[in-house]
């Protein structure tokens, strides 16, 4: 075009030609005002260039002397794992093959719990999906990659602008020969409220067809009744149901007689009697401890005729061995996380148990020096993220007085400094535990663990003490999520509520036992469909099954992801240091869009803030010049 020939001529090679060019001929660019994907791209580069992103502002800076993350490439060609050994046996068949196994299975959690727990769940589909090929090839052993859900899905859309379907779709890609796991919240889905059973249904459907094979489904008060319908979707979708019981307490301790190992082996049993293909031990606060690991894996295993999963967190320093224990004791599959992202809040170190197992009859076959390669990727990966990290820099005893789970301990950490409480951590680590001790000893895990922190929080913030809570007399107010909770929202705790104090929270409200998911009429997803398009000016056509999906659970946090979307088009595009921190002068960074379609984006130069409190930034795509306008935001 006229455009290319003149820009492109010689003497409009060098950069101050090109600017002076664009300044004394302006009109030429009124008209290439399209808003296409590239456009949008250089917009928001623009912006986070000029304005930064509001995620990082104020916190560390990534290392620059750091390695590049550089995703190992492994020769080896993509060969049958267990996604295909699902296709062949089917779910049961699949279970019965994991009994058969000598070895331990292992699920690495680095894409999902690794960095929910140690990174506030920020890590972005860019990296997460450049390390699916390096597994595919060079660690085919592995159970599974647990990589979606929990956090996962709301953070996505809310902080990162980006679509988690298009991550798992991406990921399924990439390792086509690997279970694909992800956490389901049971009746909550991936959201922190109870849903209709045909939203559950609708959403284990969309996340099957869109790759998921094993779904950990639990219930954050380990209600039964609350894990049956998710058990029941994944099955009719032909994937693997792995019913997880929440671990809290400890078996060994008499004081703490509501958890026993009857109360664990009791609901394990009822869970295999519901349809469950594995029976998982979620250990969300990493409470397990080896001598309890010892003895709850040994009476599981004599007990329950399907595989035993273990997950854990290393908060307290001692899972590894938790780990081994119940490797021991004959648990069929552990999770672990790489060694880089391993550690503290999040899972205990994948390389080491493999060294640890190495040779014996129990041995993973999965190659260390394999390890070793990843685990050098998301080091430098996690380099990137150096504003997400928590001040938690060892393994913390106070876990077994607090039992917050791993991912809720920097969340709650943030959410006590933003509120001024940094230094007085401890008061709210020991009221958390009182809060849990006021509510009959509950399971705490999303969205319970929310609802314990909140009331803990409010009650250090306001100088509340535990007896004002159980005090008749005394007026406190409670976070609406306290009432939601003793209601019967969430479901129920086993022996039901403390009579007295939900007497007091619900002053006068009736409270139910029924199950929530039972009482509510079943959405109508084609009028949801229709309102979510009106809400962001499309059509019903627009809106995709997994749009519809991303909608019913988080409606507003999907509604500003898609005005974002439109204003700056697929920012999941960009390299993750432009997308947190912009381009220099002088800065070239090459955008794959999708497949043969490379952007290569060069910024020239950024402009002064105009009279209208605008800058122009000055880049050149493709080596065509072009001049993005932005609020300056400060
Ligand atoms: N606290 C709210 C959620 C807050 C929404 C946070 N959203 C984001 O972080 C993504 C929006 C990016 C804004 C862009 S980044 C580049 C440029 N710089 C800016 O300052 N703004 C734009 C909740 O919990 O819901
Ligand atoms: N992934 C590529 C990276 C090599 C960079 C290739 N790109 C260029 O040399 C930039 C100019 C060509 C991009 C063309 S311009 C017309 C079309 N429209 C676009 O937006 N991009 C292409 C590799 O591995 O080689
Ligand atoms: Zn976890």
């Amino acid at each position: 075009t006229f455009l290319e020939n003149v820009i492109g001529h010689e003497k409009f090679k060098t950069n101050q030609y090109t600017t002076r060019f664009i300044d004394e001929t302006p009109e030429l660019f009124q008209g290439a005002k399209r808003r296409d994907r590239a456009t949008k791209l250089l917009t928001f580069v623009a912006d986070v260039t000029v304005n930064g992103h509001p995620e990082v502002r104020g916190r560390a800076l990534p290392n620059p002397e750091a390695a590049e993350p550089v995703p190992p490439r492994f020769e080896a060609p993509i060969e049958a794992g267990t996604r295909q050994k699902l296709e062949q046996l089917g779910p049961a068949g699949f279970a019965q093959w994991m009994l058969g196994e000598k070895r331990v299975l292992v699920t690495d959690t680095t894409m999902r719990d690794a960095h929910q727990s140690l990174l506030a769940t920020r890590m972005r589909s860019f990296d997460i999906v450049a390390a699916a090929d390096a597994y595919a090839r060079g660690m085919p052993e592995l159970l599974s990659l647990e990589c979606w859900g929990g956090a996962t899905f709301d953070v996505a859309m809310r902080f990162l602008t980006e679509d988690p379907w298009e991550r798992l779709h991406e990921i399924r890609e990439k390792a086509p020969n690997i279970l694909l796991q992800m956490l389901l919240r049971g009746a909550n889905g991936v959201g922190y409220a109870n849903y209709p059973d045909n939203v559950v249904k609708f959403f284990v459907r969309r996340a099957a067809a869109g790759g998921i094979d094993l779904f950990r489904v639990f219930d954050a008060l380990n209600w039964i009744e609350n894990i049956k319908p998710g058990i029941d979707a994944v099955a009719s979708e032909g994937k693997l149901a792995e019913a997880a019981v929440c671990y809290t307490g400890d078996i060994l301790d008499a004081q703490r007689a509501k958890y026993s190992l009857k109360y664990y082996v009791d609901l394990a049993k009822e869970l295999e009697r519901s349809g469950a293909h594995i029976i998982g031990i979620k250990d969300m606060a990493g409470l397990l401890k080896p001598a309890a690991a010892r003895v709850l894996f040994k009476a599981l295993k004599n007990e329950i005729q399907i595989p035993i999963h273990f997950h854990t967190h290393d908060t307290s320093g001692i899972a590894a061995a938790s780990v081994l224990a119940a490797v021991d004791a004959g648990v069929d599959a552990v999770d672990a996380a790489i060694d880089s992202l391993s550690g503290l809040t999040s899972q205990p170190c994948l390389g080491s148990i493999v060294e640890a197992l190495k040779g014996s009859e129990r041995d993973t076959g999965i190659d260390p020096g394999v390890v070793r390669k990843l685990s050098f990727y998301w080091e430098a990966v996690r380099n990137q993220y150096r504003a997400f990290e928590s001040e938690l820099r060892a393994g913390a005893s106070e876990v077994y007085l607090h039992e917050m789970p791993g991912g809720q301990f920097t969340n709650l950490k943030e959410q006590a400094r933003s509120l001024g409480l940094e230094s007085r951590w401890h008061e709210v680590a020991q009221t958390y535990a009182d809060v849990n001790r006021l509510f009959g000893d509950i399971v705490k895990v999303t969205p319970t663990s929310k609802v314990v922190g909140d009331m803990a929080l409010a009650m250090v913030a306001s100088g509340v003490t535990a007896e004002d809570v159980e005090n008749p007399d005394k007026d406190v107010a409670f976070p609406d999520s306290v009432v939601q909770l003793f209601r019967g929202d969430l479901g129920q705790p086993p022996g039901g509520w403390p009579k007295a104090l939900q007497a007091k929270i619900l002053k006068g409200q009736t409270p139910y036992t029924e199950r929530p998911g039972a009482l509510m009429k079943p959405a109508d997803l084609e009028a949801i469909r229709a309102e979510a398009a009106q809400k962001i000016g499309k059509t019903p056509a627009d809106i995709s099954d997994d749009d519809l999906a991303s909608y019913i659970m988080f409606p507003k946090v999907y509604t500003d992801f898609q005005r974002m979307q439109d204003l700056y088009g697929p920012t999941s595009a960009l390299p993750t240091p432009v997308y947190f921190y912009g381009l220099k002068a002088g800065d070239e960074v090459m955008v794959d869009l999708e497949k043969g379609k490379t952007l290569v984006v060069l910024c020239q130069a950024i402009g002064d803030v105009d009279e209208e409190g605008q800058v122009k930034v000055f880049f050149e795509l493709n080596g065509q010049p072009r001049i993005i306008k932005v609020p300056n935001r400060s």
